[in-house]
């Protein structure tokens, strides 16, 4: 069934402003469904898988938009939604406008120029391949360019994760264990989750298996002190909780009222009764302070460009400029060296992010490494060994879509003397 051609307006508006690069798109999609509520639930979905595959591709596009007649806004939206739906299913179009979208779509995009392939901004296209060469580049960004899987993390506090995947198939919902996380779940199609009994009853949470890993390598037990120093809405947290079984202290950290607000109502879902949210004004609030050296285990998942979760996020590549990356590392460090006095001695300290980039990663832990002699570093492959992760790393955690089928994380472990 052809899909009305009120669609291309709505796509057309919407991806207007999306474009702007005011606010992250997700906030701007559902802004726009909000005021929309007579859009569908199929024509939702389309108007999003449109925006986001424009996003994805917008340099291939953009290209594509300047060849023909007509207003680029519409060329680019036609685009995003011919692929989201095919020709066939758009209603609306004029001849010319089939015959240019039936055109452009034969074009082999593999004959196309290396950057204008790989669909990223100049300047982290050049860092990419002054990093990694051009094939490896184009390989990362193409993977990067794919929607995310769904995974889900069973919560241990409420069930397992055999009796979790029986309940989901009789749902019926197709899932396989992921390969290096033991607790996650991939689901194979994206059912919605939230009226299931399982969801609301805690035994599960949607997690990408890179975060759950993340989680896992903290390392956190029984009965321990912990912190989660940058909480937000507490996707790690929750983990972590379950890992300690419910035991002991896990305190979470943020700045955001909005966030730590979030984490409220996954708590009580969860069943955990260790988590102990608290609001920050910064890194250095006296709450910190009074919890100096008393800590067996510190999470420090730092605010970061973001660029590890392209498949989730494409308008991130578009919205994050270098200069932005050079202030978050002054951030980052500012974070972890006051995280790290709360460590007590020959506890763990973990920096994570979900940055692709070296200035966020390795940079920011060899200066930490350089200025805080009484840490060390415990190489990711004994954390891996001890936790019993079946990945080859060497001193540092690097999670890559391409490799690993997860968003890219990066993590660190240190240890105090
Ligand atoms: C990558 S997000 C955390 C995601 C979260 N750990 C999770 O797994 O869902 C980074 C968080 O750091 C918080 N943040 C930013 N500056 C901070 C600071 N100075 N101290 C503590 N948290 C901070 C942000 O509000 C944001 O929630």
């Amino acid at each position: 069934m052809r899909l009305p051609p009120a669609i291309i307006g709505h796509t057309e508006e919407v991806l207007r402003e999306i474009l702007r690069f005011t606010g992250p798109a997700d906030g701007t999609l559902s802004h726009y469904f909000r005021e929309h509520p007579k859009l569908g639930s199929r024509e939702r979905g389309v108007v999003a898988e449109a925006v986001y595959g424009l996003l994805r591709n917008k340099s291939i596009y953009t290209s594509f938009a300047e060849s023909g007649n007509g207003p680029t806004m519409r060329r680019m939206t036609l685009l995003g939604l011919a692929d989201a739906v095919g020709v066939d299913s758009l209603g609306g179009l004029t001849e010319e406008e089939t015959e240019w979208l039936t055109r452009v779509a034969d074009i082999d995009r593999n004959l196309m120029p290396p950057l204008m392939r790989s669909n990223l901004p100049q300047w982290l296209f050049d860092k990419l391949v002054a990093r990694d060469g051009e094939a490896a580049t184009l390989e990362l960004a193409s993977a990067m360019n794919q929607p995310a899987p769904l995974d889900l993390r069973v919560n241990t506090i409420k069930s397992n994760r055999e009796d979790v995947a029986a309940a989901l198939a009789e749902a019926p919902i197709l899932c396989e264990p992921t390969p290096y996380a033991p607790l996650g779940l991939r689901v194979i199609k994206k059912p919605a989750l939230q009226n299931l009994p399982l969801f609301k009853s805690g035994a599960i949470e949607v997690q990408d298996e890179g975060s759950q890993l993340l989680a896992q390598i903290v390392g956190a037990k029984r009965g321990e002190m912990v912190v989660d120093f940058c909480a937000g809405a507490g996707g790690k947290t929750l983990a972590l909780g379950a890992t300690m079984r419910n035991t002991g202290r896990l305190y979470a950290f943020d700045i955001s009222e909005k966030r730590l607000a979030k984490l409220k109502p996954r708590m009580a879902r969860s069943g955990l009764s260790n988590i102990h949210p608290v609001l920050i004004a910064h890194e250095n609030d006296g709450k910190v302070k009074r919890l100096a050296g008393k800590i067996d285990r510190v999470l420090v998942d730092a605010p970061c460009s973001g660029l590890g979760t392209l498949r989730r996020n494409p308008d991130v590549k578009w919205r994050q400029t270098p200069e932005a990356v050079v202030e978050m590392n002054a951030k980052q460090i500012a974070i972890l060296s006051s995280a790290a006095r709360l460590v007590k001695s020959g506890g763990r300290l973990v920096y994570g992010t979900c940055s692709l980039l070296d200035e966020e990663n390795d940079a920011i832990a060899a200066q930490f490494l350089a200025s805080h002699e009484d840490f060390s570093l415990v190489p990711m492959k004994d954390v891996l060994a001890e936790q019993k992760i079946p990945l080859e790393m060497g001193d540092y955690l690097k999670l890559l879509p391409h490799q690993h089928q997860t968003d890219g994380f990066f993590a660190a472990v240190f240890v105090r003397k």
